[in-house]
């Protein structure tokens, strides 16, 4: 049988690939500017993010997870990117 350590030794590995992965997400942030200033584009791209919540919404009914959470989690993803580029960009956190 699985102790309690070892189940918690595996969610603390997880914990740290999720931190890995969303630094790697919100590290992106960098190319995307770039590309929507030599483009104009705007940093919020509202059709853009509805993509990104569809698809985190589908992911999470194909695994049985609840939907609204995952698109909590989601659209505070795409904050943090949001924001990340606007720090980037010199305006600090503006809407
Ligand atoms: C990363 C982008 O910039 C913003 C952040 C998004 C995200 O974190 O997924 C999606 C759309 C944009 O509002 C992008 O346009 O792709």
């Amino acid at each position: 049988m699985t102790t309690i350590q070892e189940v918690r030794a595996e969610i603390e590995e997880i914990d740290r690939e999720m931190i890995e992965l969303i630094h790697r997400r919100v590290g992106l942030a960098e190319k995307v500017l770039e590309s929507k200033q030599k483009e104009g584009m705007q940093i919020n791209d509202t059709g853009q993010n509805h993509v990104v919540l569809d698809r985190a919404v589908d992911s999470a009914t194909e695994r049985n997870l609840d939907t609204s959470s995952v698109k909590e989690i989601f659209e505070i993803l795409i904050r943090m990117n949001i924001e990340r580029q606007h720090e980037l960009s010199g305006e600090g956190n503006l809407p």
